[in-house]
């Protein structure tokens, strides 16, 4: 698979969410995602404001589903989400429902392996019940919570290789990342490479690497469009 760069935009309105996506679909960005802070601040209506602004581009709504599988995809797909997120941690009924939504209404499932006991069989567990892509994740809380207690930080980094080697389907890694890693994942086999903390978080940072935010990740972009996905 070509490797592919998502922008997380974790962000709280809809302006801002646009504002962002434009810039970065200058940049050479190909997919979309509304992340979780926005689908709580804007929901549906958010979704369907990036669809309409961005008609051909894919969108991932990362919804983080728990429950109420069927439902939460089907609303996200007909607002226009090409791809909705579901947890490994949910149960199994509900990742079926998930996938059963996406085939009924034309949507890709990503699973989600973070805080799975065993992130390996988190992500098997995932490509087992239908999922179409495994997002290798370690949480946000869980990553500031460590590090806060002196302890060094996990990285999706960590265990890459192995979730990538033990599943078939494409695997995205999620959590902490810097722009250095972001685009070495297809080198480790993961060819979705996410950005979301270098625009928002740590926007400053991000901007030194060229002085400018849409210059910088045009740069990332061709670096990560550069590379053949390991196997
Ligand atoms: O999904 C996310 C998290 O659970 C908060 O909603 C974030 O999008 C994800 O953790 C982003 O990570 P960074 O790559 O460190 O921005």
């Amino acid at each position: 698979m070509r490797p592919i760069v998502q922008i997380s935009l974790d962000l709280t309105n809809i302006d801002e969410a646009i504002e962002t996506a434009q810039l970065a679909m200058r940049a050479g960005v190909d997919w979309l995602e509304a992340g979780t802070p926005l689908i709580l601040a804007e929901g549906l209506h958010g979704v369907r404001a990036l669809r309409s602004a961005f008609p051909d581009t894919p969108i991932v709504a990362d919804l983080k589903t728990m429950d109420g599988g069927y439902l939460e995809a089907e609303m996200m797909a007909k607002a226009g989400a090409t791809h909705v997120v579901v947890m490994a941690r949910a149960h199994e009924e509900t990742i079926r429902c998930v996938v059963k939504a996406g085939a009924d209404f034309g949507c890709q499932v990503m699973g989600d392996n973070m805080v799975s006991e065993d992130m390996i069989e988190g992500a098997k567990r995932l490509e087992d019940l239908g999922c179409d892509f495994v997002i290798h994740h370690i949480g946000y809380d869980e990553r500031r919570g460590i590090a806060a207690r002196g302890e060094r930080m996990p990285s999706p980094m960590d265990q890459l290789r192995d979730v990538v080697n033990a599943v078939k389907i494409p695997v995205q890694a999620v959590g902490g990342l810097s722009i250095e890693q972001a685009i070495q994942c297809p080198q480790h086999g993961a060819p979705l490479v996410v950005l979301g903390a270098p625009l928002t978080i740590d926007a400053d940072a991000f901007r030194t690497a060229s002085g400018d935010l849409e210059g910088s990740l045009r740069m990332i972009c061709e670096a990560v469009h550069a590379q053949d996905c390991a196997p």
